[in-house]
């Protein structure tokens, strides 16, 4: 049986006030429609694009097929000038490519230098900057990056949770994003931050059986759109036109929860971090007893868990 399926609610004109005091406390997905982002949804053409962007070079992810799998790893970096990158995302056939002549590529923008800079395209894009207006729905000292994400026609992301929250702006182009809740993590077979079910409308439910109770969100992300993604929530984005979308992360948390490390806003809060070291530990003791005393204080364990961790307050 298919699990429940939910439409992302959309909202009209939403003012920071109503954002910040009224819907950021709900904690679930929306989409903003009517936001002023400046002049970036008409100006941002592929050509104006590649001109404006031009010869900074960017790394790319580059697949032969349209789902990118970031735990079977189908694709390869690449590094191209932004100019091309936009122009080669734009058609669907190439007369210059990597791997095929309808190869597919996917940008997220890093920065300066990926290993200790977040992204911003502020600084990276400064051409950029005066098109686009972020929405001021959270506090300045609260921002962590501005990504540019692009497209070729057809590309599905796949599915994966950050740790910040997100406004994703698509600036051109539509794109379906299917949601699930991080309650529903126990359903999406998780391999990091990655859920190995990427083909989200046709799962392989052989493989993955539990996925059919994972509650689905969707909508549809028209030129103009934000989606607000809050931290935790699983998305799988699949590009139905070649498109350009910058997403902004912010922190949700007090800074000193976050990993300094992490460039990406993909590294877990270091207490949630600390806590999996400990259980590790605890699992090798347990490995001290035979089977079915391991099995038994397993279980027990997990009940405990479940019992002073789990949230009382969710559905
Ligand atoms: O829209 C995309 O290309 C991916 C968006 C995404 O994963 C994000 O904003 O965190
Ligand atoms: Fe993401």
């Amino acid at each position: 049986m298919a699990g429940q399926c939910f439409l992302v609610p959309r909202l009209e004109s939403v003012s920071q006030e109503q954002f910040m005091e009224h819907l950021y406390p709900q904690r679930k997905p929306l989409v903003l429609e009517g936001i002023d982002l400046g002049t970036c949804t008409s100006k941002w053409t592929v050509d104006y694009l590649s001109q404006i962007g031009g010869r900074k070079e960017v790394k790319i992810h580059v697949a032969a097929v349209a789902q990118m799998d970031f735990i079977s790893k189908n694709f390869v970096y690449r590094t191209l000038p932004f100019g091309k990158l936009v122009q080669r995302a734009a058609e669907e056939k190439h007369k210059e490519f990597f791997i095929s002549e309808d190869e597919k590529y996917y940008l997220r923008s890093l920065g300066e230098d990926p290993r200790k800079d977040v992204a911003d395209i502020r600084k990276q894009f400064p051409l950029l900057e005066g098109d686009i207006k972020f929405p001021k729905f959270f506090k300045e000292e609260q921002f962590f990056s501005s990504v540019f994400r692009i497209s070729s026609p057809g590309l599905q992301l796949w599915t994966h949770y950050d740790v910040m929250d997100n406004l994703l702006i698509q600036v051109t182009g539509k794109k379906r994003v299917v949601l699930f809740s991080p309650r529903d993590a126990q359903y999406l077979y998780l391999s990091g931050t990655k859920s190995e079910v990427l083909n989200v409308d046709n799962p392989d439910l052989a493989k993955y059986p539990l996925f059919s109770k994972a509650r689905r969100y969707e909508c549809s992300l028209k030129a103009g759109d934000v989606l607000f993604i809050p931290a935790l929530w699983f998305h799988n984005v699949i590009s139905e036109e070649f498109g350009v979308g910058v997403n902004v992360f912010w922190k949700h948390l007090p800074s000193e929860c976050y990993d300094k490390t992490d460039t990406y806003g993909n590294k877990d809060p270091t207490a949630a971090s600390r806590a999996a070291q400990i259980l590790d530990r605890a699992l090798k003791t347990l490995a001290e007893l035979p089977e079915e005393y391991r099995d038994f204080y397993a279980r027990r364990m997990v009940l405990h868990i479940q019992d002073k961790a789990y949230s009382k307050n969710f559905e």
